[in-house]
């Protein structure tokens, strides 16, 4: 019976968030970002262990964040892109991660997750043969911009979708699928699995499962935690 571990990259240095501070150590609602989604997962009986990446020599990370956890470990081995985080921290949990078991991976940057959203993602997906990630439907009109700031052209939005995280697949092919096209540079790991050939499912998410990327992400993301409880 496959198990299910989670991967989450914290190793980033959040420069759109213009904080001296790594926007996953940034305090929100008592407890730093990246906590908030660390204790959502550790809530959830059927997730067997939680692998933290955090980048090599990390001054902001601090032990006592996982004092309280059962199934969490932190790995230093951060790479030069969140797709790099996430190739290295899948090869750190090779010995102890069956192949075919399956790999949830969730950004530390988006606290909003919770069990509900990734109830309904693994019940979508364990069925499935690839794999797949939370999503939300496009609802606002897409503009291209040229370099003057002006519309170059309107996207048409039918059928876009805008990924989101955790996405899930089964620990082998997802290393093997990154391996193979780290080079390309994968926003995501559903595009390096499209690389591959294959058709990751689309599982509605929420607004409220926002990354915080920009300072006033951080506004927005509490007040949508706040309004939807977890
Ligand atoms: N080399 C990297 C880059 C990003 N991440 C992680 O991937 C998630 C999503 O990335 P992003 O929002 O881009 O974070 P940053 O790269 O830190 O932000 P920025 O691009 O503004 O620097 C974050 O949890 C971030 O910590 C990572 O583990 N390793
Ligand atoms: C993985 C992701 O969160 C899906 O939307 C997004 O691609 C991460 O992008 P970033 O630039 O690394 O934040």
């Amino acid at each position: 019976m496959a198990r299910y571990h989670v991967l989450i990259p914290g190793a980033g240095h959040g420069a759109r968030m213009q904080s001296e501070t790594p926007k996953q150590y940034l305090m929100l609602s008592g407890k730093p970002i990246l906590q908030h989604a660390i204790d959502i997962f550790e809530a959830i009986e059927q997730i067997s262990s939680i692998t933290i990446v955090v980048a090599k020599d990390d001054a902001f990370w601090q032990p006592a964040l996982l004092s309280h956890c059962k199934k969490t470990r932190v790995v230093d081995c951060g790479g030069e892109t969140r797709a790099a985080s996430v190739l290295n921290g899948l090869q750190s949990m090779a010995d102890t991660v069956a192949a075919a078991d399956w790999v949830l991976v969730h950004d530390a940057a988006r606290p909003g997750i919770d069990q509900a959203m990734i109830t309904r993602l693994i019940n979508a997906i364990s069925a499935s043969e690839v794999g797949g990630l939370l999503a939300l439907p496009l609802a606002d009109t897409l503009k291209r911009a040229d370099e003057h700031g002006l519309v170059d052209e309107t996207i048409p939005r039918v059928k876009l979708w805008q990924a989101q995280t955790p996405q899930m697949f089964r620990h082998a092919e997802l290393q093997q699928a990154l391996s193979t096209h780290l080079h390309r540079q994968p926003t995501d790991e559903a595009q390096a699995m499209e690389w591959m050939g294959h058709q990751p499912k689309l599982v509605l998410g929420d607004l409220k499962n926002m990354k915080v990327t920009y300072p006033q992400d951080l506004t927005v993301v509490a007040a949508l935690m706040q309004a939807v409880p977890e």
